[in-house]
């Protein structure tokens, strides 16, 4: 059995006739603590079945025979087997003990063996004065042959393996075993040395296979002929194959589209390539060459499933990106006691439970973002990548190619390997797709197939990737108009509008503004101290004002009052206020109501005309200076210039 100390003491088995067997025995009891000894006294076929079943058991690394026995085992088996081999001393040795033995003058002796001995046993043979008759047999039917006729030559000592003295015995006559305690001492240091090396590679193979077993890639070893000589588990699953019956099998019947000629043949940085097709799984295959000591051995092939790298390329972008892509909101910075602030919070904190798609309403700066990423991060999915999007700030290409991504080729300019959308970034994690009633239709299309099939396929690209998102949709847009207007489908509607916010315009809860204005200007970043009777007055002077930019339009403001608020007075006056705030000028009050409109537009326009000017044309300053969005801006100057 397989315990630690026979792994330590090698286990070696003598096959043969009981006389050479216990000249191994004893040559063995010097060397117990070296060697476990295993003595089996079979012959012929009968040695090779029981050295067969040693071998399956594993209880044996190496075995020590001789002659015929010797040869049939070293021709059938893989394990090492010494031979007991005679030196020309042994048979020297053997011929003196004969010619004492032999009654006749010159003594007569046959030497029979299973190989050749040395033609020098003539001279030898002379010098000594023997009359020796030299014979070589094939079987135990031989020797016995052999014996009878040397006999009738005269022939009175026998010299040979245990085969030969039991047939001399036979026909009457002497016999000297040929074998000695020196040549068992030998054969028995050579099965040591062999099973040695055997445990050394044996163990090596043992760390190979236990390391690639537990590799998921699938690997497979060929030989020059292209044979599989080695598969891990992984390879035989890919294949539905067990590595019994893959060994010795030709790898171009098994994958046609590998051929491994070109690997063999080529240097040794050579490497293949190739993606086949494994049952309905696409694969990816790489072969390399297998050199040992310089020469060409064979080829290892590494397989892997086509998904599982592509899931990982995904992954690694997901990695990259979500540094950036992380929810800075939680639900809790969303100020304001209002009825409807209060009742949105709740809402919004059930909603985020419920792996649904939101479509939150509400004008420019509302909060719609802020909402959505306190969902994110109060849901599930509060630890992978939240990613916004606008669908109104860019072409129909570029936010076609931002939100599915593109493969190699898909058009000019397209990055080299393709590149993930942001649908397949934000994998497990949440989309925040603003404007949505701005997106054009043909994108609606594609988005609305994401939705339903959950999978997302590139531009350019043939095979659907799997993605698990959760979409929160937001416009300004009141999308039961864009629907009967033909501008918005209906189908994708009812597909976003799963769970339903609303956020009302400031100005729909003034309530709000104290606790905001006292809050943001906490919040801001190196403020400085505003007074609360400043603080009061800002309020008091803010409230008749609509608030077009809603609360992202209050911070705007509240910055200009930080940066002044160290020269104002504790208490500034109404005159102050409509210097630093032109656009609360209450000339728009005072205005009577059929004029409002045309006046309110008027002091718009006016106003976003200062506001690039003094940007020089910088929408993206100009928009941050009126405190609006700026997708809102673009939206009033087409607004403007259409009237
Ligand atoms: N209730 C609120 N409490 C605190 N901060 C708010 C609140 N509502 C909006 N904000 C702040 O106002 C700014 C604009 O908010 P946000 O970007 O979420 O609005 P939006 O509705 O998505 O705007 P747009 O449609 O123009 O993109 C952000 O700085 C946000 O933190």
């Amino acid at each position: 059995m397989n315990t630690p100390s026979n792994l330590q003491r090698p286990r070696i088995c003598v096959l043969a006739f009981p006389r050479l067997a216990r000249l191994v025995e004893q040559a063995a009891a010097e060397l117990s603590e070296q060697l476990e000894l295993i003595v089996e006294h079979r012959r012929f076929s009968d040695a090779i079945a029981q050295a067969q079943a040693l071998i399956a058991r594993g209880d044996v690394d190496a075995f020590i025979s001789a002659g015929a026995n010797g040869a049939q085992l070293r021709r059938q088996l893989e394990h090492p087997v010494a031979l007991v081999q005679v030196s020309g001393f042994d048979i020297m040795a053997a011929l003196v003990q004969a010619a004492r033995l032999s009654r006749q003058n010159p003594p007569r002796i046959g030497l029979i063996t299973y190989e050749t001995v040395s033609a020098e046993l003539d001279e030898l043979s002379s010098l000594l004065r023997i009359d020796l008759h030299l014979a070589r047999y094939r079987d135990a039917a031989h020797v016995r042959e052999l014996s009878t006729a040397l006999r009738s030559q005269g022939v009175d000592v026998l010299i040979g393996p245990s085969l030969v003295t039991e047939a001399a015995e036979q026909a009457g006559m002497a016999s000297v075993f040929l074998y000695t305690a020196d040549a068992a001492r030998r054969a028995l240091d050579e099965a040591l040395a062999a099973a040695r090396v055997r445990a050394i590679e044996q163990g090596r193979r043992r760390q190979l296979s236990a390391i690639i077993s537990q590799l998921h890639d699938g690997v497979l070893a060929i030989d020059t002929q292209q044979q599989v000589w080695l598969a891990n588990q992984a390879m035989c699953e890919m294949l539905g194959i067990p590595e019994t019956h893959l060994r010795g099998q030709s790898l171009a019947q098994l994958i046609p589209e590998l051929d491994a000629g070109e690997v063999l043949q080529a240097g040794a940085d050579a490497a293949l390539g190739r993606v086949f097709k494994l049952g309905r799984q696409r694969m990816v295959g790489k072969l390399i060459p297998l050199d040992e000591g310089g020469v060409r051995s064979g080829a290892v092939l590494t397989v892997q499933a086509a998904s599982s790298i592509e899931r990982a390329g995904r992954d690694l972008q997901r990695h990259a990106r979500s540094t950036t892509a992380r929810a800075r909101h939680t639900l809790d910075d969303l100020i304001g006691d209002s009825a409807a602030m209060q009742s949105l919070r709740k809402l919004a904190a059930r909603y985020a439970s419920l792996d649904l798609t939101v479509l939150i309403h509400g004008e420019s700066g509302t909060g719609k973002e802020l909402v959505a990423q306190g969902i994110h991060r109060a849901s599930p999915r509060a630890a992978e990548a939240f990613i916004a999007i606008n669908c109104a700030a860019m072409p129909e290409n570029l936010l076609e190619s931002e939100l599915f991504g593109y493969e190699e080729g898909a058009f000019t300019g397209a990055a080299k390997g393709g590149k993930a959308g942001l649908l397949e970034a934000a994998q497990h994690g949440t989309v925040f797709l603003d404007e949505i009633g701005d997106m054009s239709p043909a994108l609606q299309v594609r988005l609305l197939r994401v939705l339903q099939e959950r999978e997302v396929l590139r531009v350019g690209g043939r095979e659907p990737i799997p993605i698990d998102v959760r979409i929160i949709a937001a416009t300004h847009r009141v999308l039961a108009e864009e629907i009967r207007a033909g501008r918005f489908r209906q189908d994708l509607y009812y597909r976003i509008n799963g769970l339903h916010l609303s956020i009302p315009p400031l100005r729909e809860r003034r309530e709000d503004l104290p606790a905001l204005i006292a809050q943001l200007l906490q919040r801001k970043p190196g403020r400085v101290a505003v007074s609360a009777q400043l603080q009061q007055q800002f309020l008091h002077a803010a409230r008749g004002y609509a608030w077009p930019g809603n609360v992202r339009e209050l911070e705007n403001l509240l910055e200009r009052l930080l940066a002044i608020a160290q020269d104002l007075p504790a208490a500034a006056d109404a005159e102050l206020f409509a210097l630093l705030y032109p656009e609360w000028s209450p000339k728009l009050d005072k205005t009577a109501p059929g004029e409002l409109h045309v006046a309110r537009q008027t002091a718009e326009r006016q106003q976003l005309e200062a506001a690039l000017r003094a940007s020089q044309g910088n929408v993206q300053e100009a928009a941050r200076a009126l405190g609006i969005s700026r997708t809102t801006l673009w939206r009033k100057l087409g607004k403007q210039a259409r009237r």
